[in-house]
């Protein structure tokens, strides 16, 4: 708890103090409460002095905790929309081999489930603090009563909070051990949604797939989770019985304590049942949620700062490659595959083909041209130049991309251009979409069209962008024959005659005669026409 109120205090001092102190605040009035009841049952002070206390104590008791509560709610939303956006402006800036690291599903969890938790556990604090509160204030009435049975209390409450802390090990460890099983868990239900169409065409295979990947995942979260939590209620239940055990030992012990006396301080007691329940109830989510800050901590450590102002774009109009390798280094390959050394030129004004077999290297080579990987060996010249790591940002803005694996966005580049609609309208009629799609509010009115149309889409969006160089990798390898001779004998000779630089990872060989020059690659090695 003491983390997730630190995280709070950090990002909003102000807000957090006084959600604590409001919290602090519902508790001890809920504290005078205890005792008002208490004194009223003395029937030599009820007084309707007494009763206004008394719901004067109620009345400021709810006020309290709505105020403490419904700010608590706020600022944690506050936190939580911090945190997603200076994840995502981290995300934004981090290199894209360090993504392909920590993997998609591991990012994802940690940006919906983990925050998620986050944000629901730090809504218990303002209860956990008043019930504190109310627990001392309960405590002090107590001492103040009987110093004796005070200190009864005191010792086993003591004991019981070391005995707990104890017993919480086993427990803890399960919910970290949990927390690893879900990542595992949620790769394969994404491999169970976005492979549903081959499980469902091959029965044995979804069963099988079920049976020994999904089964057994879930199995082992099941199991932890059971364990973990069997473990909080034996452990919760035990502390909550030691109170009853304490109010026995009141009720039927040789305190020497007169019938009111008695019943004063077991009432007292009676009422520190509820808060101290619930203190022991809040504590499973506090642990998930802790274990869940240390997991969006230590990927914001793992992350570049975001950076907030926009490079500069960089308007090359030559890109030469002297001597660039790059390997990916993976547990998961048998071999390390290494791309060059490359000496390669590239110029606005050209239409550059890159050929080659599958895991050739031609992906890895348009990746690193256009700055989305760092050279292990060589440099890039801009405009004769070495490219510095630090200008690599403004050194990617120079291209517009359509990738094999392209992501199309429902929103459009340059939005806040008044022209932009028009553009795109355009350039809808142009690559035959417009019969399907529509420009409303600077966003495309559908995505949902098959995969040739969407790639036109994608087209549509790299167009609108208007970069000094273009880099489709096998865009047209969906395409119907018609567009595909569209694409290459009218739009790629368009772009050259605009000045623009252009790289085409293909495989249609029929159409190898639109390049101005052919580059090859075999093995990772350029085997021709890198001049
Ligand atoms: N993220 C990665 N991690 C590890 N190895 C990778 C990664 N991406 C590619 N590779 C390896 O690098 C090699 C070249 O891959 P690349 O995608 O550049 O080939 P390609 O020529 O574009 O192939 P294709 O025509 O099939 O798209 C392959 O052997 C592949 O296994």
């Amino acid at each position: 708890m003491i983390a997730l109120m630190a995280h709070l205090f950090r990002a909003a001092p102000f807000q957090a103090a006084l959600a604590v102190l409001l919290g602090l605040a519902s508790g001890g009035a809920a504290a005078a409460m205890a005792v008002l009841i208490s004194r009223a049952l003395q029937a030599d002070l009820r007084s309707p002095t007494l009763a206004l206390w008394f719901f004067g104590a109620a009345a400021a008791q709810m006020v309290l905790r709505i105020l403490s509560e419904t700010r608590l709610i706020a600022l944690t939303q506050k936190v939580v929309l911090d945190l997603r956006l200076s994840l995502g402006q981290r995300l934004l800036a981090t290199p894209q081999l360090r993504l392909q690291q920590i993997g998609r599903q591991p990012l994802l969890t940690i940006l919906t489930r983990d925050i998620d938790a986050f944000a629901g556990a730090v809504q218990l604090i303002p209860l956990i603090l008043g019930n504190v509160l109310l627990t001392l204030g309960c405590f002090a009435y107590l001492a103040q009563q009987d110093m004796g049975i005070f200190l009864w209390v005191l010792a086993s409450l003591l004991l019981g909070a070391t005995g707990f802390h104890l017993a919480e090990r086993g427990p803890l460890h399960r919910l970290a051990r949990l927390r690893g099983h879900i990542d595992d868990l949620y790769i394969h239900q994404r491999a169970l949604i976005e492979g549903s169409k081959e499980l469902q065409l091959n029965h044995r295979r979804g069963v099988q797939f079920l049976d020994r990947i999904l089964g057994p995942a879930a199995s082992s979260v099941a199991r932890e989770y059971v364990g973990a939590m069997s473990s909080y209620v034996w452990v919760t239940n035990i502390g909550n019985s030691l109170f009853y055990l304490v109010i026995g030992l009141v009720l039927f012990g040789p305190t020497g304590l007169s019938g009111a006396e008695l019943l004063s301080v077991v009432l007292i007691l009676l009422y520190l049942v509820r808060p101290v329940a619930e203190i022991l109830i809040c504590l499973p989510p506090l642990r998930q949620s802790a274990i869940a800050l240390g997991r969006i901590s230590q990927l914001a450590d793992d992350l570049p700062e975001g950076t907030q102002p926009a490079p500069e774009p960089m308007q090359p109009r030559v890109i030469t490659l002297q001597g660039v390798t790059h390997s990916y280094r993976s547990d998961a390959e048998d071999g390390v595959f290494t791309l060059g050394p490359v000496d390669l030129t590239v110029r606005r004004g050209e239409i550059l083909f890159l050929l080659g077999g599958n895991g050739s290297g031609k992906t890895t080579l348009a990746m690193l041209l256009c700055g989305l990987y760092a050279p292990d060996q060589g440099s890039i010249l801009v405009d004769g130049v070495p490219l510095a790591d630090a200008a690599r940002p403004a050194y990617r803005q120079a291209f517009s991309a359509v990738f094999s694996d392209f992501h199309l966005f429902a929103h459009l580049p340059g939005s806040d251009d008044p022209g932009m609609r028009q553009r795109a309208t355009d350039f809808l009629h142009r690559f035959q979409m417009a019969h399907k799609v529509r420009v409303e509010n600077g966003c495309l009115s559908t995505t949902d069209l098959s995969t040739g149309q969407r790639k036109r889409l994608a087209l549509v969006a790299a167009y609108l962008e208007d970069r000094p160089f273009y880099l489709f990798d096998e865009w047209a390898a969906d395409q119907d024959p018609a567009f595909k001779a569209v694409f290459y004998n009218d739009l790629l000779p368009e772009l050259r005659a605009r000045g623009k630089g252009v790289i085409v990872i293909s495989h249609d060989d029929a159409y190898f005669g639109v390049a101005d020059r052919v580059v090859k690659l075999a093995d990772g090695q350029v085997t021709g026409g890198a001049a």
